[in-house]
């Protein structure tokens, strides 16, 4: 169990977290979600004592890391996938976190197995995929056989199969009884994998609840097109109901948080045909987008109100988990 108290992080002016409180449990795949540059990353390091807290604590299984025994028994973690030595093989790899971790070498076989890097144990890291790195991670990640598991952004550049393959596989072990708390900014990846989300943005907590939760606060809107617009217009006035022009600049109205059994109702008590009346639900990026408006940091080149998040890599970029105690 992972557990947040008052976690504050500055950097000069910057406040990368600000005063975050919560807590991670066993048994479910946790989204950490939050726009570019929202402090998930900086979380995560001060989790694994990578970082100094400002202010607040950060404990796992009731400890600061850095006073966790044998910490890689207790906490796996990917945050770099491309931290490996380019020469080693990926068994050598991992033999080498284990002797240096007091972790019997026979279950570096297994976790290779598990990962499904097995036919390539004996290859040079150097010449991974990206997606290859990524379960070479994971195998380091699950070599102490943690009841922790922290993911930052593990599905950033992989491709559609390996998108999948890692979703399962985070499912699978949160389903073994595992704590596994994963990173991302993209709310309709972690609908697909995570059940609980927390969600940050410039530091601060914006929604701590289930997925579905999270998603039920999308607006609805309601079509309805009609060749006697204005005496609809007026009607739907008339019942205390506020209609747009549609924004397309079609001949229909739009309305918000209505459901079309009233617009309809509405409709024929004044004798009105309709032609179109049709509901739709904001997209799970449109409510992410909503609610964390204002606290994008990193705008994409594709203009919208959160744009399209680039990936400009934080100055956290070259560092990762050793595993071996604070750097
Ligand atoms: N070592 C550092 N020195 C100065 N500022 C930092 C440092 N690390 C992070 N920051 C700043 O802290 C804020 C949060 O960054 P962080 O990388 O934690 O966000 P993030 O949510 O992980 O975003 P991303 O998805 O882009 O990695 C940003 O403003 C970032 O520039």
């Amino acid at each position: 169990m992972i557990n947040v108290e008052g976690l504050t992080k500055t950097y000069g002016p910057t406040r990368a977290v600000d005063n975050l409180t919560f807590g991670v449990k066993p048994g479910m795949v946790t989204g950490f979600l939050g726009p570019n540059g929202a402090g998930k990353s900086t979380t995560m390091r001060m989790m694994l004592g990578l970082d100094n807290p400002t202010a607040g604590r950060a404990t796992i299984n009731g400890q600061d890391y850095r006073s966790l025994k044998d910490p890689l028994r207790q906490v796996g973690a990917l945050l770099d996938a491309k931290w490996v030595h380019p020469n080693r093989s990926a068994r050598s790899h991992l033999r080498w976190m284990a002797a240096s971790n007091g972790i019997p070498t026979t279950r570096v076989d297994q976790v290779l197995e598990d990962v499904g890097l097995s036919a390539v144990a004996g290859k040079k890291a150097g010449g991974f995929s990206l997606g290859m790195s990524q379960r070479l991670g994971l195998a380091g990640a699950l070599l102490g056989d943690p009841g922790v598991l922290l993911f930052d952004e593990p599905v950033n550049g992989l491709d559609p199969e390996g998108i999948v393959w890692i979703r399962k596989f985070m499912r699978a072990l949160a389903a073994q009884g595992r704590t596994v708390l994963v990173s991302s900014h993209l709310l309709t990846e972690m609908s697909l994998t995570a059940e609980h989300l927390v969600v940050i943005g410039q530091g601060r907590l914006i929604a701590d609840c289930s997925v579905k939760e999270f998603t039920s606060q999308a607006q609805r809107t309601v079509t309805v097109r009609s060749p006697q617009l204005a005496q609809l217009h007026e009607a739907l006035t008339r019942a205390g109901l506020r209609a747009t022009p549609a924004a397309d600049g079609s001949p229909a109205l739009s309305l918000l948080d209505v459901t079309t059994d009233q617009v309809g109702d509405i409709a024929a008590a004044n004798a009105i045909a309709l032609h179109e009346l049709s509901g739709s639900t904001a997209s799970l990026e449109e409510v992410f987008m909503t609610l964390t408006a204002g606290s994008v940091q990193y705008h994409g080149n594709s203009g919208g109100p959160a744009g399209q998040p680039s990936n400009a890599p934080g100055p956290h970029g070259a560092n990762h988990p050793n595993h071996g105690g604070p750097q």
